[in-house]
């Protein structure tokens, strides 16, 4: 019974999940910005990466500070996709945060801390801190691992390091027998070791190792033995965002308030108490800024007050940048009668950069489901991929996409290997894009509730000839 159990966690930890856009991993630009047809998982939307491209630019130097972007388009253009690619260029050290525009409505908070959260969590603060480390060579690792007692004896050990001048001794807690094992440190590797908040960093392998050919993969680094004493002081740099020291510091909440996510309202003194210290820390040289990027997916969803103080919020000179997208029209803005482009009020449409995706050509389409594929581990002949391709052109890419597992499980219900036309023409009539559910509507229209007649009725059926359409191969 153990025996199973323990295979079954085994398989479970194998199962990852895959989002919309895990195979994004960039904007796909070369050395001098230009984007590459197919790269990192981005295909076409030349103009919109380019122009994506500057901006990460500007976003690196810092110079677009108080300044907003808009990325507008039709829906399923890449629009989400293209500011994920802005994200995974910026890499860990820049803060990233994304929302979309419902989420500030809610019971907890007010509109206005909602997105006061989010605009400080995409501020982020480097704080510099000089501490005691250990810094040296691992000569040996020796522990002691008590055998099972219900967890209550914790494990012991002792570490010896070296520099090119002294070896010494070091007796280990727990704390840092676990981090020793996290790091998977081993004799050889040249590490810093900070005793107070038990972190390890690796450095790299001594030069002296290089010939232990065994432990080693075509990725280690070598670096010199350091010299000197194994004792040194060290500056230490902490990232943090202006939220979380925010939460630490709410006494209401406190920092366990960060992982649940229920932060509630923050007071604002707390807030100001904290932007004039952060403020000192800046003077004192201990601290400094790092504005980071905020996303508002679907910005026609805020209000006329959001803007408002959107606008407001911008003024300030620790604003992160600020990234919108919509897929509308000339609408209404929320909170108003009032028609603008994208249900953005003027005075806010000024501030902001804006970048246009394009509809993807047929060529275009079939790249994006290829790289679908490959991500979610599908295999699908040629005929198929054509199939599929034609029916992304004619409904929507979103909907293609989705085809693509719903096909996978077809073809394995038939116990086949590759994906084949029938598995797509199967899922394709078991699952209803929206024209077709349209057409269904205005078919079935009176054995539905409170049903209103749909006036264009043209529109809604020219569904049926896409339909035969796409199924021509
Ligand atoms: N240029 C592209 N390269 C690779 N994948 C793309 C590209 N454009 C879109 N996709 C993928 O197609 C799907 C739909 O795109 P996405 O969600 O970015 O569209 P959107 O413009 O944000 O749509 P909406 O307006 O409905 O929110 C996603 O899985 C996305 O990763």
């Amino acid at each position: 019974m153990a025996e199973l159990r323990l295979s079954e966690t085994r398989d479970l930890t194998r199962i990852e999940r895959i989002g919309a856009h895990s195979h994004i991993r960039g904007l796909g630009l070369d050395s001098v910005l230009e984007p590459r047809a197919v790269s990192e998982g981005m295909v076409g939307q030349i103009k919109a990466r380019k122009a994506a491209g500057v901006t990460l630019e500007l976003i690196r130097d810092g110079k677009i500070s108080g300044r907003a972007i808009l990325i507008a388009g039709q829906p399923g253009t890449g629009k989400t996709a293209i500011a994920m690619g802005i994200a995974k260029s910026l890499g860990q050290e820049t803060p990233f945060t994304m929302i979309a525009g419902s989420e500030i409505f809610s019971l907890e908070m007010s509109k206005t801390e909602a997105l006061t959260q989010a605009f400080r969590k995409a501020i982020g603060v480097r704080i510099k801190e000089e501490t005691d480390v250990l810094e040296g060579e691992v000569v040996t690792i020796s522990i002691n691992r008590p055998a099972s007692s219900g967890g209550s004896v914790k494990k012991t050990g002792k570490i010896t390091m070296k520099t090119t001048d002294m070896e010494s001794n070091f007796d280990l807690g727990w704390k840092l027998i676990e981090a020793l094992d996290k790091e998977k440190v081993q004799s050889g590797d040249v590490i810093v070791l900070d005793r107070f908040c038990g972190k390890i960093t690796k450095l790299g392998r001594s030069f002296t190792r290089s010939r232990d050919f065994d432990v080693m993969g075509s990725k280690t680094k070598f670096v010199q033995c350091p010299e000197g004493e194994l004792e040194k002081r060290k500056e230490v740099l902490h990232s943090v965002t202006l939220h979380e020291i925010d939460v630490i510091n709410s006494r209401t909440q406190g920092y366990l308030a960060l992982f649940t996510g229920d932060t509630g309202e923050i007071r604002s003194e707390t807030r100001e108490q904290i932007d004039t210290k952060v403020a000192e820390w800046r003077e004192e040289g201990k601290a400094e800024i790092v504005p980071g990027v905020l996303f508002i997916d679907e910005v026609h969803m805020l209000d006329i007050e959001c803007f408002s103080f959107l606008n407001r919020a911008l003024e300030n000179d620790m604003s992160p940048i600020l990234v919108v997208a919509t897929n509308r029209g000339m609408t209404t803005i929320r909170g108003t009668n009032q028609i603008s482009a994208h249900g953005i009020p003027i005075d806010f449409l000024d501030r902001l950069l804006i970048i246009t995706t394009q509809p993807y050509t047929q060529d275009e389409i079939r790249k994006i489901l290829e790289i679908r594929c490959q991500e979610e581990d599908v295999e699908m002949n040629e005929e198929a991929k054509q199939l599929l391709t034609l029916i992304g052109c004619n409904t929507s890419l979103r909907y293609a996409i989705h085809l693509i597992n719903a096909a996978a499980l077809a073809c394995l219900k038939r116990k086949g290997k590759v994906v084949e036309i029938q598995d797509i023409e199967r899922v394709y009539r078991l699952f209803l894009d929206t024209k077709r559910s349209m057409q269904y509507l205005v078919e079935h229209e009176s054995q539905y509730m409170f049903s209103v007649p749909i006036k264009n009725t043209e529109e809604a059926t020219a569904g049926e000839e896409t339909e035969h359409e796409a199924m021509k191969v």
